[in-house]
């Protein structure tokens, strides 16, 4: 299981780091400043692997561009980082990404909580073209975070699972613990709802453990 500290800020780079984060996303929609000079400080500051996520509005980030217009913004920076999150209505660009001999992460975000039939469906379509599935959905009672931390024991490996919104947040202590490969988290500011800080994480987890 590797924690990320998904950060819109390089200054959040330090903190991030030595708080104990094992990947950096960089939340590219929420990242002011030129993109190209931003990941090229990063990848000049730390060695840990970077997620490159420019994350569409409709699942919960800021970008509200076509597929094109989307991969022209991702294309220049794949050469920095190790992963590129692509969800489902960019993928279309995915075979071009990994030329690059990068990893793709296939994400679907939503705020429902789909049932077993419609999770293994979305996990199905995710794996025809990325590396690891990340499935984030909305638990809305028990038997739901019951249902998805069952899915995420179940389901083949790698996967990442997560929650969208901050009810039944303690979820996201609970996924990692069952299977999804990586938790995000932040450094200082959060870029979700619901996110514990890397520390608190790491310190939730080694004491589940
Ligand atoms: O998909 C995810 C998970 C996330 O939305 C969260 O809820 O922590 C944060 C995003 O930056 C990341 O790309």
């Amino acid at each position: 299981m590797k924690i990320v500290a998904s950060i819109n800020d390089p200054d959040m780079l330090d903190l991030a780091v030595s708080a104990g984060a094992n990947f950096i996303e960089l939340r590219l929609d929420l990242i002011e400043d030129d993109l190209v000079s931003t990941i090229e400080l990063i990848r000049a500051r730390t060695v840990i692997p970077i997620i490159a996520t420019l994350r569409s509005r409709d699942e919960g980030g800021r970008f509200t561009g076509d597929a094109d217009a989307w991969f022209e913004i991702v294309d220049p920076l794949i050469r920095h980082v190790d992963i590129v999150d692509v969800e489902v209505r960019y993928r279309e660009h995915a075979p071009a990404i990994k030329t690059h001999g990068v990893q793709i992460i296939a994400s679907h975000h939503r705020p429902e909580m789909p049932d077993r039939l419609e999770l293994d469906a979305i996990e199905s379509d995710l794996r025809a073209f990325g590396d690891i599935p990340k499935i984030a959905v909305g638990p809305q009672s028990q038997a739901d975070v019951l249902a998805l931390l069952a899915f995420t024991a179940e389901a083949q490996k790698p996967i990442c699972v997560s929650i969208v919104g901050d009810k039944y947040r303690y979820t996201r202590a609970l996924l990692p613990l069952f299977g999804s490969e990586f938790a995000y988290c932040h450094a200082g500011t959060p870029t979700a709802k619901g996110q514990y800080h890397v520390e608190e994480l790491k310190q939730l987890l080694e004491m589940l453990q």
